[in-house]
């Protein structure tokens, strides 16, 4: 018999920075070297009503199953006479972010599919989390009785540029580390932390902690919910990615080899017969014709001691998929020629991985405290960058973001730095040396920063600025519920 459930689980995911291996990355030939951030998204479970068939909400905390449920947020429908099952998920950060659902069990196996009431805008990284682990659930725990849930997402910060409202004297009125945007989540602009990944990933691990597991089988758990959370993310993405990002959601820092795409390709929709079969297939890795094969080396790798990570956000944003694309499109004409810069990235990309792990192993190795042979690897893996940028002519280091970095590395305590991901007009991560010095000369740079080149694709940089972020290191965990006060 399935555990039974407690009524109240909390999780929360990391958001990632690709330091290396963007574009390589996407085939299995070649790595990325990610690091997780301290910047985490949290997702709260709350049982509202037991399962009407009988089944939810009857564990060791049915105390604080019926106060939750005594305690039913603002604004939703749910109720005792119902009997319809609805999950309300809020993002209460953000103005209007309230997303309602009803259960529908399809037939033939066609797993359990949400449907969202009302018209406010969907939701596909919320809506397709919750189908995908729902039918997963009612697979595993052979029910389909999940009673009603009210689910909260809160974000770190640094995932949005600020707002009015998040800079104003009421930003932190609810309390605690979260503040109110004060605009809806689509006029929110994003820096580029990886929101999607790391809600995907809470969402989809809080909810199978909360319906199948305890807290503590998180650990063993990690291999399954890293699966189902590529599962869902490649669903809601419409397409499939190299995965870094819900990698370093699951499993933090890591060397990331990704997973062959075919593993997700059979899987179908949500609805199509046999899809709960499929889906549990894929997640308990029980395919012996598509093996999970991702591969993350070195799993919760810090920095080498002395050493800091920083982003600055440049407000001004790209767009991946059409970049992807045409890089790809431009490797498959020029294949010889794309081989030998893919190789030469790849192996320095490797000697900057190696001797930042060397460093964090023996911390007394790094004798005249500059890091200099990180120094070097950094400047020739953007010098690769910018070959690529000129060959494919897509600005992945564009000149204005080139302008920025060389700047930047001439500051006093700066090792080097990147356009880290997919590049563009995106945050640029910097290893600098872990003093406060540095930051406040940085911080002096941006004070009156102006881009003096015209930059080769036509992108403006406006205000930068250092985002309050820092390498974390460690992928999706529980959570306490004491720091959600005022919130949840
Ligand atoms: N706080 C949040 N609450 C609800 N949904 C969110 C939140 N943050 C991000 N999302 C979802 O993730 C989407 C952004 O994902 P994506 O475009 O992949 O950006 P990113 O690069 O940050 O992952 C949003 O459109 C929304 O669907
Ligand atoms: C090009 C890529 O290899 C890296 C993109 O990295 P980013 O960090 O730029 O990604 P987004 O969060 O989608 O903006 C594509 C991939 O690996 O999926």
């Amino acid at each position: 018999m399935a555990p039974q459930p407690s009524s109240i689980t909390a999780l929360s995911a990391p958001g990632k920075v690709l330091l290396t291996g963007g574009y390589l990355v996407l085939d299995r030939a070649y790595t990325g070297t990610v690091f997780a951030l301290d910047a985490r998204i949290h997702v709260i479970v709350q049982q509202l009503r037991r399962g009407h068939r009988g089944q939810a909400g009857s564990g060791p905390d049915s105390k604080a199953a019926s106060e939750a449920q005594s305690a039913k947020p603002e604004g939703s429908t749910v109720d005792e006479g119902e009997v319809e099952d609805t999950i309300v998920v809020r993002s209460p950060q953000f103005v209007n972010a309230v997303w309602e659902y009803t259960i529908q069990r399809c037939e033939n196996g066609g797993g359990v599919k949400v449907i969202q009431k009302g018209d406010t805008p969907r939701n596909p990284f919320v809506e397709t989390s919750l189908s995908y682990a729902l039918t997963y659930i009612s697979y595993v725990a052979d029910s389909k009785d999940f009673g009603s849930l009210s689910v909260t997402i809160l974000a770190d910060n640094d995932y949005y540029s600020e707002t009015a409202t998040s800079k104003g004297p009421g930003s932190h009125s609810r309390g605690g580390r979260f503040v109110n945007f004060g605009v809806p989540l689509q006029e929110a602009h994003k820096t580029g932390l990886g929101s999607s990944a790391a809600l995907v990933t809470a969402l989809v691990s809080s909810l199978v902690i909360h319906r199948t597991m305890q807290a503590d089988d998180l650990g063993a758990g990690r291999d399954k919910l890293h699966n189902l959370a590529q599962a869902a993310h490649c669903a809601a993405q419409g397409k499939v990615g190299s995965g870094f990002d819900v990698a370093a959601a699951v499993y933090g820092s890591c060397l990331y080899k990704r997973f062959s795409p075919a593993i997700l390709e059979s899987v179908g929709d949500v609805g199509s017969a046999g899809f709960d079969e499929r889906l549990f297939a894929v997640v308990e890795d029980a395919s012996a014709e598509h093996p999970w094969d991702t591969e993350c080396v070195d799993f919760g790798m810090q920095l080498p001691r002395g050493m800091q990570m920083v982003l600055c956000d440049v407000e001004c944003g790209s767009q991946t998929p059409s970049m992807v694309k045409k890089v790809l499109a431009w490797r498959n004409e020029n294949r010889k020629e794309a081989d030998i810069l893919w190789a030469s990235l790849q192996n320095n990309n490797e000697r900057l991985r190696q001797e930042l792990k060397r460093l964090a192993q023996h911390p007394d190795a790094n004798t005249d405290g500059e890091f200099t042979e990180i120094q070097t690897y950094l400047q020739r893996t953007r010098h690769h960058i910018r070959t690529m940028t000129r060959r494919t002519g897509v600005p992945i280091e564009p000149s204005v973001q080139t302008e920025l970095l060389d700047r930047l590395s001439d500051v006093d305590g700066v090792i080097g730095g990147v356009v880290p991901g997919a590049g563009g007009y995106d945050a640029i991560v910097l290893l600098i040396r872990d003093d406060q010095s540095v930051i406040t000369r940085l911080n002096e740079q941006f004070e009156n920063y102006e881009s003096l080149v015209e930059d080769d694709f036509g992108g403006k940089i406006g205000n930068v600025r250092l985002l309050g972020v820092r390498h974390g290191s460690e992928g999706v965990k529980n959570e306490v519920l004491e720091q959600y006060a005022g919130w949840v």
